[in-house]
């Protein structure tokens, strides 16, 4: 039987991580891929998503200056083109001279450090579990029968429907459905809760509706879908709104729900490694079979790229320096999501931060309507909301912007550094940007700091 060092099942954003970290410390890696090294980010996610979003803006800007003939079969060409490119430095090739061995095909438990692929069995000191999720299909009645569109064929179409209906409005269908609209696709989204992207600070929620309800994407609100028929035409989806029957009708259906851990068929049993919603791991990242470490979607509860990276690092170090053994911190987690004008968070909602840290918080709103450079370029619409402590220390940002998600990481910076953010007024930030945005409600944040101060209270009040 091989043996090694570090065993990696999964060679998507986690598994990638997890395997570069090892041998950058001269540990013996096998990876075990199912399919092509890359993963969901690479093939199926955030690459493709990005280069259709990319490709739908410049078509938008463009069809206010002339008519445009979209093609949309050029179009998911030039996506998939996107990943085969991002593919060039992850091949089997790519990590074999990087020093990993490579083996295609299914892994499976035979026990904590034995693995069997194809037949074969591996054996190692140490396991990562980086099998990523899939999308998780309910089982609404009728579904099943019909050709749905999850993120996993949805970039391998030769072409755009004419009409679909994405359920969920979250990060997916936010994103796919505006790309879809801006080339041309008549889009319904349909979702249970009362709004999108619903973990999302409310009031930036409804504002990224509203934008995409100007550019025609139609939304069904607090519909539940229960019940999928085939027509002539394409799909009838059946919703539930508190009692009510809806009918929606169009080409296809796009499912966009949420996630499952990749699990199936890996005989997690055989090692005693408990899968609950994803596999269950301690602050460390190790699963409930000693040795045995899991990053990535597969563990959750982030289900990002940025955070398959940190997982990754963090739970391979931990497994092959158990001398550090650090902790998972989830304390300053940032996301963007990138439908147009990008939508970007850093830390807590206003209301989480009032139940966390009651009344003394701080909130501050900024409008784009009072920044010059995006006074510069007419109808550039932005608004920023941070949240600071009594020491004006960051507890959340959210932005709706262009380029939102370049804004976030100067917020992010100051905020997972600790730095009072009213220290941001003196740093000298080129004029006219977006960022010059940050510099001036740091301003308002470092002269409350100075009015918030106990003896300039007492002071003021005498
Ligand atoms: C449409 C879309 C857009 C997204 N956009 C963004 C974004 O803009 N920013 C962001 O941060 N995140 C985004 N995400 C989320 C991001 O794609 C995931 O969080 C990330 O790719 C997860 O990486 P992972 O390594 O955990 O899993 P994966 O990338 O899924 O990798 C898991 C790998 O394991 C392999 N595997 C599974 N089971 C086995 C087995 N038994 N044996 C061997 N191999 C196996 C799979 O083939 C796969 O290659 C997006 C997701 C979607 C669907
Ligand atoms: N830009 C990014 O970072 C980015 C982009 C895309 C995806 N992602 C990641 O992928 C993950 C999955 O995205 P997703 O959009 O599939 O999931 P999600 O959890 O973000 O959204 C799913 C939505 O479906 C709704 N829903 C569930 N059941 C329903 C039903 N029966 N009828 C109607 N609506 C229903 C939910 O209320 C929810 O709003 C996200 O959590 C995110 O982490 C990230």
């Amino acid at each position: 039987m091989k043996k090694f060092d570090l065993i990696v099942i999964g060679s998507g954003a986690a598994g990638l991580t997890s395997a570069f970290t090892a041998l950058g410390f001269g540990k013996k890696v096998l990876i075990i891929e199912k399919d092509k090294p890359g993963g969901e980010c690479t093939w199926s996610g955030c690459v493709p998503s990005k280069g259709l979003i990319n490709q739908a803006k410049d078509i938008h800007i463009a069809k206010k200056y002339a008519d445009i003939n979209i093609n949309s079969a050029e179009i998911l060409e030039k996506v998939r083109a996107t990943s085969e490119k991002i593919y060039t430095h992850e091949t089997p090739e790519v990590l074999e001279k990087a020093g990993a061995v490579f083996v295609q095909g299914s892994a499976k438990f035979v026990s904590p450090k034995v693995i069997d692929v194809n037949g074969e069995q591996y054996q190692a000191k140490k396991v990562m579990i980086a099998t990523g999720s899939s999308p998780m299909v309910p089982p609404i009645p009728g579904l099943a029968d019909v050709p749905y569109l999850t993120n996993e064929n949805f970039f391998q179409q030769t072409s755009l429907p004419k009409s679909v209906i994405v359920l969920g409005a979250g990060a997916i269908g936010m994103e796919l459905s505006q790309s879809m609209n801006r080339l041309g696709v008549a889009v319904q989204v349909v979702e249970m809760m009362p709004e999108v992207m619903f973990r999302e600070e409310p009031e930036f929620s409804e504002i990224i509706r509203n934008k995409l309800e100007q550019e025609g994407v139609e939304f069904a609100l607090g519909h539940k879908a229960v019940k999928v028929e085939k027509t002539a035409q394409g799909i009838r989806l059946t919703t539930d709104n508190n009692g009510e029957s809806s009918h929606f009708e169009a080409e296809t259906i796009l499912v966009a729900l949420g996630r499952s851990p990749n699990v199936k068929g890996m005989d997690l049993d055989k090692a005693g490694i408990e899968v609950e919603r994803g596999v269950v791991v301690d602050e460390h990242l190790q699963t409930t079979a000693k040795g045995v470490y899991a990053c990535g979607d597969v563990a959750g509860p982030y289900l990002l790229s940025h955070m398959a990276n940190y997982q990754g690092k963090l739970a391979t170090m931990n497994a092959i320096l158990p001398v550090i053994n650090r902790k998972v911190n989830y304390q300053h987690v940032a996301w963007t999501t990138f439908t147009d004008p990008e939508f970007a968070r850093a830390g807590l909602t206003e209301a989480e931060a009032r139940e966390q840290h009651g009344d003394s918080i701080r909130v501050y709103h900024y409008d784009f309507e009072k920044l010059d450079r995006a006074i510069t370029k007419a109808g550039d619409f932005g608004k920023i909301k941070l949240i600071v402590n009594r020491k004006g220390k960051v507890l959340g940002a959210h932005i709706i912007a262009d380029r939102a998600g370049e804004l976030i990481a100067e917020v992010q910076v100051m905020k997972t550094l600790g730095l009072n953010f009213g220290k941001l007024q003196s740093v000298i930030h080129p004029y006219p940007t977006y960022s010059d945005s940050l510099r001036q409600i740091a301003q308002q944040v470092y002269l409350d700091n100075i009015l918030h101060h106990p003896v300039v209270k007492l002071f003021r009040k005498s």
